[in-house]
């Protein structure tokens, strides 16, 4: 299947993107045909409407993610936990779905990996948003990773969550365990 993976973090090494990286190798390897769109590299235009609530379309970047989202069959979220919710970079490539909302509605799968430098509960604002938004787009949850205590690639690395990123990627679309 198409599989595109949005990266929401600046950071260069950073530890939601080594997530992202690791669950595209196993997509791969399943023989996933994956696109990353980096968010952080080209920001998404912030959603802009009109008095009639229709969309202004963004700059040409953004036209491009939106054509990548259409053809898609699973949108994969990587991104770092801030102030108990997404990335800035992620929650605009989240608006960009308005523009065309219906279309994108059904038939794809959706994944979460994020890191965070705090505990587990930290997430939950953030996993009850992807679940709220996976609902609204009646698309398949494929599974999520929460790396807690992993504030840099060092300390993710002390978890086994790079692996289980791998797995996810490796497994998409097959029935969870
Ligand atoms: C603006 C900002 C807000 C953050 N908010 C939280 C938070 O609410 N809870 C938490 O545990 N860590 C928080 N962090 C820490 C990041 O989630 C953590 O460093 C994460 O590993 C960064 O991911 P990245 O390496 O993919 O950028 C925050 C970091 C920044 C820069």
């Amino acid at each position: 299947m198409k599989v595109l993976v949005i990266l929401g973090s600046t950071q260069r090494p950073g530890t939601s993107t080594t997530l992202a990286e690791a669950f595209v190798k196993g997509a791969q390897e399943a023989g996933h045909n994956v696109t990353v769109y980096d968010a952080a590299k080209n920001p998404i235009t912030p959603m802009h409407v009109d008095a009639n609530n229709r969309a202004i379309p963004g700059d040409e970047n953004t036209q491009y993610y939106l054509r990548l989202l259409e053809e898609t069959d699973a949108v994969v979220f990587a991104t770092p936990l801030y102030y108990f919710g997404m990335s800035a970079q992620m929650k605009a490539a989240v608006d960009r779905f308005y523009e065309d909302d219906y279309g994108l509605m059904g038939n794809k799968y959706g994944v979460l990996l994020a890191t965070a430098w705090g505990d587990s509960f930290r997430f939950d604002n953030l996993v009850g948003h992807y679940h709220a938004i996976l609902h609204y787009m009646k698309w398949v949850d494929a599974g999520y990773i929460t790396a807690q205590w992993s504030d840099n690639v060092d300390l993710l690395k002390r978890h086994d969550y790079i692996e289980q990123a791998y797995k996810l990627g490796r497994h998409l679309g097959e029935p969870i365990r």
